[in-house]
């Protein structure tokens, strides 16, 4: 299991990332894409690399709009693979 990231880490690591938000125990961001089904192709790469990576963020699809929700359950909040995957996730959006 990873290690729980105190607060004073999760700030400074949110801080480094593009676009996301701190939401309690969550980081959380909305991709917005140019078509529905886009969004629904991006969602099944993320739900790819979630098996592989065996950490499976909340997903949620609104039309183009795409939310990802992000913690760690296991360690009850948030880890270095939190931060570590939104940062995958965001390189994964570049290419939409
Ligand atoms: C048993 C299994 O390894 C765990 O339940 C995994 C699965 N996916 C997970 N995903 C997330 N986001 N957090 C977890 O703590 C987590 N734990």
């Amino acid at each position: 299991m990873a290690n729980k990231l105190s607060e004073a880490e999760i700030t400074t690591a949110v801080a480094g990332l593009t676009g996301w938000k701190l939401d309690g125990k969550f980081i959380v961001k909305k991709y917005r894409f140019r078509e529905f089904l886009q969004g629904v192709a991006f969602v099944n790469v993320i739900a790819q690399l979630s098996e592989e990576k065996n950490h499976h963020p909340f997903i949620s699809i609104d039309y183009k709009l795409v939310t990802l929700r992000l913690t760690s359950w296991n360690a009850g909040g948030l880890t270095d693979l939190d931060i570590a995957l939104a940062k995958k996730y965001d390189l994964i959006y570049e290419k939409y």
